[in-house]
C-alpha cells in the first residue's frame, strides 16, 4: 500500500480552488502567465500609478493619491459589487485587476466582493501586506455600518 501523500511532496496534483475554498490547507492554485507578484508589481507601477486599476470612480486623480482619502458608504460599497470593491481594516479596495494575479485563486477572492473580507483575509495570511500590494487599488475608507 502506498504511504499517504504529504503536503509539499513533488508527487502531489496542483491545488484546485475548491480545496481552497473548503479550507483543506493552504493551497496555491496555478496562476495563468503573466499573472505572477512581479507582473502584478509592474502592473502597479503603470496603469497603478495613472489610476487606472480602480474602478467605479470616475476621478481623473488616482483615488489613493487622495488626501484627505474617499469616504465610502454601504450603499456605495454595494453599488460597487460588480466593480468588486471590498473592506479590509475599514479600507476599501477595488480588487478586480488583482483578482487573476491572486496566488490563492480568482474563486475565493471573488465572494469578497461589496464585503468587509478582514476576517477572511486574516484567517488565511493575516502576514501579507495588502496594503502594499494593493497601493494603487485603494479607493478609500470604509465609514459605513459593520453588517457588510
Ligand atoms: C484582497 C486582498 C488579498 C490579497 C492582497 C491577498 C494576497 C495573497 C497573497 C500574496 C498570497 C500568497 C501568500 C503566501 O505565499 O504566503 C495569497 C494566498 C492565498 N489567499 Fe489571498 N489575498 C487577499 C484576500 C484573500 C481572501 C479574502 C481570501 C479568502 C477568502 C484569500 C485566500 C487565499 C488563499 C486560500 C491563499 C493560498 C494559500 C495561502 O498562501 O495562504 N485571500 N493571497
Amino acid at each position: 500500500m502506498l504511504p499517504p501523500r504529504q503536503p509539499g511532496c513533488s508527487t502531489l496534483a496542483p491545488p484546485s480552488e475548491s480545496d481552497a475554498l473548503k479550507g483543506r490547507g493552504r493551497a496555491k492554485v496555478a496562476l495563468k502567465p503573466g499573472h505572477g507578484p512581479l507582473d502584478w508589481h509592474q502592473l502597479q507601477q503603470d496603469k497603478g500609478m495613472k489610476g487606472e486599476l480602480v474602478y467605479g470612480v470616475g476621478s481623473p486623480i488616482p483615488p489613493f493619491r487622495m488626501q484627505p482619502p474617499l469616504r465610502v458608504n454601504k450603499e456605495i460599497l454595494l453599488a460597487n459589487k460588480d466593480n468588486f470593491w471590498c473592506v479590509i481594516n475599514r479600507k476599501v479596495y477595488c480588487i478586480k485587476a488583482y483578482l487573476s494575479f491572486h496566488p490563492g485563486g480568482e474563486v475565493i477572492l471573488k465572494q469578497c466582493a461589496g464585503k468587509d473580507a478582514t476576517v477572511l483575509f486574516n484567517k488565511y495570511h493575516r502576514w501579507v501586506n495588502y496594503e502594499k500590494l494593493l497601493e494603487t487599488c485603494f479607493i478609500g475608507m470604509y465609514v459605513g455600518s459593520a453588517d457588510v
